[in-house]
């Protein structure tokens, strides 16, 4: 059977310290992945929400709008600076997320676009499962209050090396979607994200290692870097998990950059040894990964 990766490839986490100045962030983010493609990446992954504060009450004021594509620079600046700097840094980029405004409807989505070291746009992620919480005495939090959710999983081909998965921060907690995304051959599933010191501490590393475990695959979680100034208040721990469900590198909550190696062959060696792959019993259970699935990518 083919390799799912088919190279080995270097993975970069780029966990940044944004501030409330989106032009700032926008330089910043290109000093960090080029200092991430000094290293060898090839795949660079931005926090959820990298070019603003992350808050409900700042959705509408940081929107782009990305439709039709591509954009004006000035309808979005950021799909600009990312598809420049992807083409500059000659890789992959997983442009974390920004809050989108689709003009037609008024409606807000918190959204990832992937652009091909060409700079050409290959995939939008709008996040499917907004994040809407209630402990009590520890974190509210309502993004229906202003965003609308995506409709689609997001797959994508990267020719060289295979295919990929993006979803944003929340989306991982629901499986099924890491489950289809693996069944459907990637190697890798990615979350931009921006855990809370709640929940951080609860479910991040779990969340990450379940997805790698119940699917046998690399995946990627990035954060924004932990800011006590901000009102929300990211986790960090930006961190790369092995297809064993080992964390392969993790940062602390301050800014930095993950570089981890993926390697070619090792998703199969790990199935090999825990064969779970061929051992499903699709006779007793449905397979989430047949019908009507909706894809983007
Ligand atoms: O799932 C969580 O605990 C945090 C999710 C989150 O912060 C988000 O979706 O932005």
């Amino acid at each position: 059977m083919a390799q799912l990766l088919k190279k080995s490839v270097k993975l970069a986490l780029v966990q940044l310290a944004s501030t409330a100045d989106k032009a700032h962030n926008l330089s910043h983010a290109r000093t960090k992945v080029l200092e991430a493609t000094s290293a060898g990446a090839k795949i660079v992954v931005l926090p959820e929400c990298f070019n603003s504060p992350y808050g409900t009450k700042y959705f509408p004021q940081y929107a782009e709008t990305l439709l039709p594509s591509p954009p004006t620079e000035k309808q979005s600046p950021t799909f600009h600076a990312l598809s420049k700097l992807a083409k500059e840094a000659n890789a992959y980029i997983v442009g974390g997320s920004i809050p989108e405004l689709e003009e037609k409807t008024d409606k807000l989505y918190n959204t990832s676009l992937t652009f091909a070291p060409s700079g050409e746009l290959l995939a939008t992620h709008r996040k499917v499962h907004l994040f809407d919480i209630d402990i009590p005495g520890k974190i509210k939090f309502r993004e229906s209050d202003v965003l609308s959710p995506g409709n689609k999983l997001t797959l994508i081909d990267l020719p060289e090396y295979g295919t990929i998965a993006v979803a944003i921060c929340y989306d991982i907690r629901f499986p099924e979607l890491a489950t289809i995304a693996a069944r459907k051959g990637a190697f890798l599933l990615l979350y931009p994200g921006a855990f809370n010191l709640t929940t951080g501490a609860l479910h991040w590393e779990l969340q990450a290692r379940a997805r790698a475990m119940d699917n046998q695959v690399y995946v990627g979680l990035c954060s924004p870097a932990r800011d006590m100034q901000a009102e929300y208040n990211a986790w960090g721990h930006s961190m790369a998990v092995g297809p064993n469900a080992e964390v392969l590198q993790e940062l602390d909550e301050k800014e930095g950059v993950v570089v981890q190696e993926l390697q070619a062959g090792r998703i199969e060696e790990v199935r090999k040894g825990i064969p779970v792959y061929e051992q499903r019993r699709f006779d007793v259970y449905p397979d989430v990964s047949e019908g009507k699935i909706k894809f983007e990518g």
